[in-house]
């Protein structure tokens, strides 16, 4: 740390103590709070406004979800009509939500308001080789990245669908961590303990293929999703412009876990914001370090879990940014005196 940041992590906690509160009072909330006015760079911080980015994608590994493919299509019409859980999630805290086909199985997606970054029709079956070419990995992060920086709210919350994408996640988690892939494999959207075996046996395989610990390019290349790739460059992308970076649960966990492999400094944009009930998401935080805002047994993804957490990050900063101090409030800081 450089002793401008010393300062003002010293200059942000002065703040913070010198609220009518006991000092501490407001557990993480404090902690989010000093994020935010560091990332901002101000000690009257203001996350005011949200935008969801929703990236849809289709999987080679798609055979090990319990519902097909063609789900990912579906409700990418689901979330446009305004339908689906992060919809309506959204429209209750307020945020606005774009929907981003970064490579849906099929012919091309028309639909008035989807933002088409297409890199290909669903990715290649990882268990047999390479889910997509480098360039395809490049042309995800960059599209991402552009995407990220464009974002014009306070918040940038990250969401995904798209049927497999479990699998992928894992897989890339498990070569950004360096661990086996047993452990981070789960039920996805809801499978039954055979389908669970099945899935394990068939990830276990597809790892055996790839050294155990891989960089972020080289993991995504072999084992990503097009919305896992595009949605790492949209977070580095937001996290450089400041933004608040909203990681929501297990799939967004994975592409959070790249983007910070390949720009540590990410971290400080991002908020965990919950812990999935994806059998793999709590290992997956626990190696990056990360202790997630809420923990709701959400197993869903497109960003509920981010959008549920924004009200959280909102109220942190306007905490500082409005509450008032002792001095301003006249209250008595401290023990008596005497
Ligand atoms: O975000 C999560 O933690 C999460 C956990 C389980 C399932 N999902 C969602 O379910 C889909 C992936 O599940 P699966 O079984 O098809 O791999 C995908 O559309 C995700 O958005 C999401
Ligand atoms: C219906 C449905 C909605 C989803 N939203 C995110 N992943 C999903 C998976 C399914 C199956």
């Amino acid at each position: 740390m450089d002793v401008r940041a010393a300062l003002s992590a010293q200059a942000i906690q002065a703040a913070l103590d010198g609220k009518t509160k006991p000092p501490g009072s407001l557990g993480r909330i404090e902690g989010l709070a000093a994020q935010v006015a560091a990332l901002q760079g101000t000690p009257a911080p203001r996350v005011e406004s949200c935008r969801l980015l929703i990236f849809a994608a289709d999987h080679g590994m798609a055979a090990l979800s319990a519902f097909p493919q063609e789900v990912t299509r579906q409700m990418v019409g689901n979330f446009l009509a305004g339908g689906a859980a992060a919809s309506v999630f959204a429209r209750a805290v307020g945020a606005e939500v774009t929907v981003v086909d970064a490579g849906v199985a099929g012919e091309p997606l028309e639909a008035e308001g989807l933002v088409s970054r297409r890199i290909g029709a669903g990715t290649a079956d990882a268990r047999e080789g390479p889910a997509m070419s480098a360039d395809q990995v490049r042309e995800a992060l960059e599209a991402g990245r552009a995407l990220g920086a464009g974002v014009r709210a306070d918040a940038a919350a990250f969401g995904e669908m798209g049927i497999g994408n479990t699998a992928s996640a894992a897989l890339v988690a498990a070569k950004l961590l360096g661990r086996p892939v047993g452990p981070l494999v789960g039920r996805g959207t809801g499978l039954d303990d055979a389908g669970l075996a099945r899935k394990r046996a068939a990830l276990e395989g597809a790892a055996g293929r790839c050294p155990d610990r891989m960089g972020a390019v080289d993991a995504l290349r072999e084992y990503g999703g097009f919305e896992i790739a595009m949605m790492a460059g949209a977070m580095l992308g937001a996290a450089r412009a400041r933004r608040v970076v909203l990681v929501d649960g297990f799939i967004a966990g994975a592409a959070a876990a790249s983007a910070l492999d390949l720009d540590p400094g990410c971290r400080e944009a991002m908020v965990f914001c919950h812990r999935s009930a994806e059998a793999g998401h709590g290992a997956l935080l626990e190696g990056l370090g990360a202790e997630p805002l809420l923990d709701l047994a959400l197993r869903l993804g497109e960003g509920t879990g981010a959008l549920l957490a924004f009200p959280l990050v909102r109220a942190a900063a306007a905490m500082l940014a409005e509450m008032a101090s002792f001095e301003d409030a006249g209250v008595s800081a401290g023990p008596p005196a005497g």
